[in-house]
C-alpha cells in the first residue's frame, strides 16, 4: 500500500430481525476481497422505507452480537439502537467519519441491490457518496449492477461514472465509488426465517445456532407474539 492509500472499514447497516447466514456470508467474503480491517454490523433502531421489525432494538442487537462473537473483524455498532426516532445512514457515516478523522480510512456502506434500489427515497441519498463507497452485493430475484437499466433513472445517473468491480480503486478515494462485489448468491430472508418460526417450522442451518436458541428462549417471532 502506498502512503497516500486508503485502509478500508466496511458497515453493514440493517434491521436484522433477524440476523441470517445472507448477512454473514456476505460480510465474510467482503472481508477478503476488500481486505477490510475491521465490519461493523449496523442494526438500525428504527428503519425507513419499511415495515417495522417484529423484535426490538435491543433483541435485534443481542441476537447480531450472539452471530458474530467468534469473528475478529467483525464488530457491533449500536449508536442507531441507541438513538432515539428514525434511523438515518447519512446522521451515522457523518459521525463515524469523524471518529476515523485522522486515520486515513474509507468508509464502505455494504448493501444488497434490494435496499440499494430504494436509494433515492433516502434521507439526504446524495451526501452519502461524500462520506463513504458504496458496496452493492446481487441479491436473489433483483436486477444484478451489471444490468442498470433496471435502475431508477436517478440513481443510474448519479452513478454513471461512479460504478467499478475493482477493489483495490476504493483505496485510491476517501468516497465516491459504487463497488460491486461478486459474492456468493445466497436466497436467505429474514421475512423467510420469521414465517418458518411463526408456522412452528424449522429454520435451521438459514442463521446460526446461537441466534435461533436466542428466539427460542425469548420467543421472538411465534404466532400471536
Ligand atoms: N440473502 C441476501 N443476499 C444479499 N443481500 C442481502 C441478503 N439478505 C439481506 N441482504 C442485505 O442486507 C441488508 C440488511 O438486510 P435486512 O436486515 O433487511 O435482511 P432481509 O433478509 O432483507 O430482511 P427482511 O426479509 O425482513 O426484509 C440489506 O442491504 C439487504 O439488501
Ligand atoms: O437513511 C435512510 O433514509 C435509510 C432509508 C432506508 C434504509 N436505510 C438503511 O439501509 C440499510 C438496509 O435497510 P433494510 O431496510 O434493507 O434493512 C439499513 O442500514 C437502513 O438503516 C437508510
Amino acid at each position: 500500500m502506498s502512503e497516500s492509500a486508503f485502509g478500508l472499514v466496511g458497515i453493514y447497516g440493517g434491521t436484522f430481525d433477524p440476523v441470517h447466514f445472507g448477512h454473514l456470508r456476505i460480510a465474510e467474503e467482503l472481508v477478503e476481497i476488500l481486505q477490510l480491517s475491521e465490519l461493523r454490523f449496523l442494526p438500525a433502531g428504527q428503519p425507513r422505507l419499511r415495515h417495522q421489525p417484529l423484535a426490538s432494538p435491543s433483541h435485534r442487537s443481542l441476537m447480531l452480537r450472539e452471530a458474530i462473537r467468534d469473528n475478529d473483524k467483525f464488530l457491533l455498532d449500536d449508536r442507531e439502537v441507541n438513538r432515539v426516532g428514525e434511523s438515518y445512514s447519512v446522521e451515522s457515516l457523518h459521525e463515524l467519519k469523524n471518529e476515523f478523522q485522522g486515520k486515513q480510512i474509507a468508509l464502505c456502506f455494504i448493501l444488497g441491490m434490494d435496499a440499494f434500489l430504494k436509494l433515492p427515497g433516502w434521507y439526504q441519498w446524495r451526501e452519502l457518496f461524500e462520506l463513504c463507497h458504496l458496496v452493492v452485493v446481487n441479491r436473489p430475484g433483483h436486477v444484478t449492477a451489471i444490468d442498470q437499466k433496471g435502475l431508477p433513472p436517478e440513481l443510474r445517473i448519479e452513478c454513471l461514472h461512479r460504478w467499478t468491480d475493482n477493489a483495490k480503486k476504493l483505496q485510491t478515494l476517501s468516497s465516491g465509488y459504487v463497488f460491486t462485489a461478486a459474492t456468493t448468491l445466497l436466497d436467505i430472508s429474514a421475512t423467510a426465517i420469521r414465517g418458518c418460526i411463526a408456522k412452528g417450522k424449522s429454520a435451521r442451518y438459514l442463521l446460526p445456532d446461537p441466534v435461533l436458541d436466542y428466539i427460542r428462549v425469548h420467543h421472538i417471532y411465534r404466532e400471536g407474539k
